[in-house]
């Protein structure tokens, strides 16, 4: 134990001190003290840092009392902890062991005793349908604000207590907020920090013709495995259930199957179910055992917020007048926040000049039309690429992979993530039945292409102009 009077402890102490946090500590929060560490004390203030704000919120709602009473007892005096963030902390850190067979138990998921919190700059070891999941939608990237604190509160404590918080969760709102989002941070946790935690996301349009195609190839009972012998089924966009009646008929007994077995089922729809007018009733029913929570479209503050984050995870440098500038002109859809950084950013990288608030202007102006808004759907979009590439709409929804068609072919599936509410996999329906990964894949190639290629970046501009003029 250190002298009482010392009032500066040394590294060593206070790597003893930290010790001794760890062994008091129960399992659970020793898994999080793990992915931080001390990093100074000042009279009788240990600050401590850990790798994200979730790790911080963590920390401080509810392992604050256990570590100052820890270090009050190590140091003979109150002491108190602050906890500061350090995103490269996370860089430090080892990758998980693999997950070890056999299972400890089927129905109680065990914690990882040290896994160090994962996102996308330290991967986890690969497991099955991992891919599925955006790395960049975790809990750490998600800005919490007034629209969304309820939502965010309900899938952290899902991921914390699969099965046991809300059992079913749904969270639904307008394209666009952030639902998806969250439905991949609670599977990215889950799969973090539970042994063996099997997780399934899989939007409603894969799940209806995973089914059609189950059935057409007699693989029912193949198909009801897959669904149901799971830890937590994320179900994106379940309004699209809406009138497939014998997709809900076998969703309806997967439902009950898990939820009898205390699994945890997370969905998002673009409404409250009770305005699902299509659903069956017990279906609907079932959906309102759990929680409901929507969210909402975020105020200006937590635009500008959403924006600095994407802006820092981009590693790009933005005044904070550009950022409010951005923030205040768009209002409703994150999507579009991000569209239009990405073309600010572009336009700037493309002329080796620094982002201002004049360039952004002349961006933007582009982008956001004067008149009231028309609505774009992915037909026009289709329509005047084909146009404008002048080639065929066939040719541009087909699987030919000639250089002109697929670059085309890529801009118009950029421009319908940036322009419309469509999902990945009704984008891929609208290019002739292509994978959603696809359609990630041609949005991920043209951001990058427009940053590297004037062509690009002009015929994407000019493109939207078309598209936005031609709904009037
Ligand atoms: N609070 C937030 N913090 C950071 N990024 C956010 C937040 N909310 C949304 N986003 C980002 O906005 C984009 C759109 O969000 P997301 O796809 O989750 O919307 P959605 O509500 O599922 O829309 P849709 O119903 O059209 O699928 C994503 O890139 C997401 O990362």
């Amino acid at each position: 134990m250190p002298n009482e009077h010392e009032l500066t402890p040394t590294d060593e102490t206070l790597a003893k001190a930290w010790r001794h946090v760890l062994d008091q500590a129960d399992k659970n929060s020793r898994a999080w003290l793990k992915s931080s560490h001390p990093l100074t004390v000042h009279e009788t203030i240990v600050l401590i840092a850990v790798p994200s704000e979730f790790a911080r919120e963590r920390l401080e709602s509810r392992q604050r009392s256990e570590i100052e009473q820890a270090l009050s007892d190590f140091f003979h005096r109150s002491m108190r902890m602050a906890v500061t963030v350090q995103p490269d902390l996370e860089l430090d850190l080892q990758p998980p062991d693999p997950p070890a067979a056999p299972k400890v138990t089927p129905t109680e998921l065990t914690r990882r005793e040290a896994a160090p919190v994962v996102t996308s700059t330290a991967p986890a070891v690969e497991r099955p349908d991992v891919d599925r999941l955006n790395p960049k939608y975790t809990f750490d990237n998600f800005v919490i604000g007034d629209s969304n604190r309820f939502a965010h509160a309900a899938a952290a404590a899902v991921a914390e207590s699969p099965g046991k918080a809300y059992n079913p969760l749904l969270i639904y709102g307008d394209s666009g907020l952030g639902k998806t989002h969250l439905l991949h941070a609670i599977g990215h946790y889950v799969r973090d920090y539970f042994e063996d935690a099997r997780v399934k996301y899989v939007s409603t349009e894969e799940l209806t013709n995973d089914f059609i195609n189950a059935i057409s190839e007699n693989r029912t009972t193949a198909f009801r495995r897959t669904y149901r012998d799971v830890d937590v089924l994320l179900i994106d966009d379940i309004q699209f259930l809406e009138s497939k009646i014998q997709t809900q008929e076998e969703f309806f007994h997967t439902f009950n199957t898990l939820h009898n077995a205390q699994k945890q089922i997370v969905m998002t729809s673009d409404r409250h179910p009770k305005a699902l007018e299509a659903l069956e009733p017990r279906l609907r029913s079932r959906f309102e055992w759990g929680l409901i929570t929507d969210v909402q479209p975020p105020d200006l503050e937590t635009r500008i917020a959403i924006l600095k984050r994407k802006a820092a995870s981009e590693r790009l440098l933005l005044p904070p007048e550009v950022l409010e500038f951005i923030g205040s002109r768009i209002q409703t859809n994150i999507r579009e926040l991000e569209g239009a950084l990405i073309r600010v950013t572009a336009f700037a990288s493309l002329n080796r000049q620094d982002v201002d608030l004049n360039l952004t202007e002349v961006v933007l102006k582009d982008l956001i039309p004067t008149g009231p808004e028309a609505e774009v759907t992915a037909s026009t979009i289709i329509q005047e690429t084909a146009k404008y590439f002048g080639i065929g709409i066939d040719d541009l929804i087909g699987t030919s992979r000639t250089q002109t068609l697929v670059t085309a072919r890529q801009i118009a599936m950029y421009l319908c993530r940036e322009l419309t509410d469509l999902s990945l996999p009704k984008i891929g329906q609208e290019f002739g039945g292509k994978d959603h990964t696809t359609v990630m894949h041609a949005d991920r190639k043209v951001r990058q292409l427009m940053r590297e290629r004037r062509s690009v970046y002009n015929q994407v501009t000019e493109l939207t102009n078309n598209i936005k003029q031609s709904g009037h």
